[in-house]
């Protein structure tokens, strides 16, 4: 029986093997971590990560041949395919800060594989890591082998949450990349052999190790591009009366182009896109070429942009000040569909109103009070460090409060932003709310997920990313 034990069991390294250990009964998947409450957690009724679908996958596998598990060094030793699935955040200090990638939990797995290692092993980057990574693991793992022999190869992971099942279910493709000899051939068909159990074969593409690290940074700013450049766009359209939804629609129907991922919206978040595209900067920095780290990098600098226009236009909107005023919060976490708030954009227009003095109630239906205030107190890039290892908050934003449902957090505000597209907020009854609010009562729509006109017609100031203007938007002009 072949024996998988990934390293790391979180967003995905827990769906991703719990996928494998359902589509391969014959093979035995131990997925272990340095955190208890994290283990505990994937070994109860309440999964430590909320995934539709996840619940069910975990249930059918669990105890037969899914195991979870703290004790990382044994099943190691056993595995015969180790995946690595740890965090690698944004370094904060020293040599590339603010965009380098911290290998420091990676580079402790693999001198422990190394450590604890009494058979060949396969190991598979599972991580989004740098170019080049594989040759620096190569160095630690074979460094004191006792004659161990490993194989290394890239398995980037392209889920994306809220979707992760289903996409792990029909990856559009998976990706594999190792060395391009005998030995490295051997290992990238016995990872092949794994998913080809429910992956059509002209959907993995094997490459070789510098190919598919690098892919996988690729394909993640060239989707956040595409965020960027119709963010970009939002902006025009609102300047010239434009509809960003008619542009993206008429844009997307060119075959070359494609329809999807051409959704405006306060800005891009979660976990990935800003923390590689970083990295990608400083790689291409490495290596001479400022050019290409600019070009890259703008693609940030508008995704931070299109969240300052926003706060903007809340704040000017608002007669230029929102000091006291409260302001409801629909939607924390960077997208619908998870409980995640990974670099959401909701922090940052929080924090942008906060600085301006705004009381706000927040709602969102995955997201805890204790997480939003940890989000809201956070250094940036701190998120990205396993749990035990985040410095603890010691302080509460006090103008900041928690709601139970959007029409506790919407009672009495002067107006509501919405922050991210849960299909609930379509459904609301918005002259219930209206009747609640101070007045005017604005509505600023950072989702597009409301019907701007319906809204209008029941009383409502209404502010919707990339679409014509309101007659009092107009009126009063936000400077970016
Ligand atoms: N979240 C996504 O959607 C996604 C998708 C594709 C790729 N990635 C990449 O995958 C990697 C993991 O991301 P994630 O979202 O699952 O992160 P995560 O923080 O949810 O999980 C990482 C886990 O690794 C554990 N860990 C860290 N060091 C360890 C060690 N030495 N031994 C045992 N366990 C250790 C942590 O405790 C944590 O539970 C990152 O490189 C990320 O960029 C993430
Ligand atoms: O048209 C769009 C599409 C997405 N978003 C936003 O972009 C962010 C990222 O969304 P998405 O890509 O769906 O979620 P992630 O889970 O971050 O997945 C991305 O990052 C993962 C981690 O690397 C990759 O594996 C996935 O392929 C890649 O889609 C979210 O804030 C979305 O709201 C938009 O604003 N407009």
């Amino acid at each position: 029986m072949v024996k998988i034990c990934c390293i790391g069991a979180g967003y995905v390294g827990g769906p991703t093997m719990a996928v494998i250990a359902l589509k391969c009964p014959s093979v035995e998947v131990a997925v272990v971590d340095i955190s208890v409450p994290r283990i505990t957690a994937w070994n109860s009724d309440q999964l430590p990560i909320y995934e539709p679908g996840l619940d069910d996958v975990v249930k059918q596998c669990r105890g037969k041949n899914l195991f979870f598990s703290t004790d990382v060094e044994k099943h190691v030793r056993e595995a015969d395919i180790v995946f690595v699935s740890v965090n690698t955040p944004t370094k904060t200090r020293g040599l590339g800060a603010g965009k380098a990638a911290d290998l420091t939990y990676w580079e402790s797995a693999a001198r422990m594989i190394a450590d604890v290692s009494v058979s060949d092993k396969i190991v598979v980057e599972k991580s989004t890591v740098p170019v080049k990574t594989a040759e620096a693991i190569e160095k630690i793992l074979t460094h004191n082998s006792k004659g161990i022999k490993f194989q290394i190869l890239s398995n980037p992971e392209f889920l994306a949450e809220g979707t992760a099942i289903e996409d792990l279910f029909k990856p559009d493709r998976v990706l594999i990349g190792g060395r391009e000899t005998p030995e490295g051939f051997a290992a990238v068909k016995a990872l092949k052999d794994i998913y080809s159990q429910w992956v059509p074969e002209e959907r993995i593409l094997t490459t070789n190790l510098w190919s598919a690290e690098l892919s996988k940074l690729a394909a993640n700013a060239f989707l956040a591009q595409r965020i960027s450049s119709v963010n970009a766009m939002s902006a025009l359209c609102e300047a010239t009366g434009a509809n960003v939804t008619e542009v993206s629609y008429a844009v997307g129907k060119d075959s070359r182009i494609g329809p999807k991922f051409l959704n405006s919206s306060v800005g891009f978040g979660g976990s990935c896109f800003q923390k590689d595209i970083l990295n990608l900067v400083y790689i291409c920095e490495c290596n001479g070429l400022p050019e290409v780290a600019e070009y890259w990098k703008q693609v940030i600098k508008i995704n931070d942009y299109q969240k300052t226009r926003f706060v903007n236009r809340i704040v000017s909107s608002m007669f230029n000040t929102v000091s006291n005023k409260k302001i409801a919060v629909l939607g924390f976490a960077f997208k619908k569909d998870t409980g995640d708030t990974r670099e959401t954009p909701a922090i940052d227009v929080c924090k942008g109103l906060i600085g301006d003095k705004a009381h706000i109630s927040i709602y969102d239906p995955q997201v805890t009070e204790e997480q939003i205030q940890r989000d809201l107190t956070m250094n940036k890039f701190d998120w990205d460090h396993p749990l035990h290892l985040q410095p603890m908050s010691p302080t509460t934003v006090k103008q900041v409060s928690v709601a139970w449902d959007a029409y506790a957090a919407t009672k009495d505000a002067h107006g509501i932003c919405i922050l991210t597209e849960w299909d609930e907020f379509k459904k609301l009854d918005y002259e219930k709310i209206f009747e609640n609010m101070q007045k005017p009562a604005f509505v600023f729509d950072g989702r597009n997920v409301v019907d701007a006109e319906k809204l209008r017609k029941i009383g409502f100031i209404v502010y919707s990313i990339g679409k014509p203007l309101d007659q009092w938007l107009k009126d009063m002009p936000a400077l970016a």
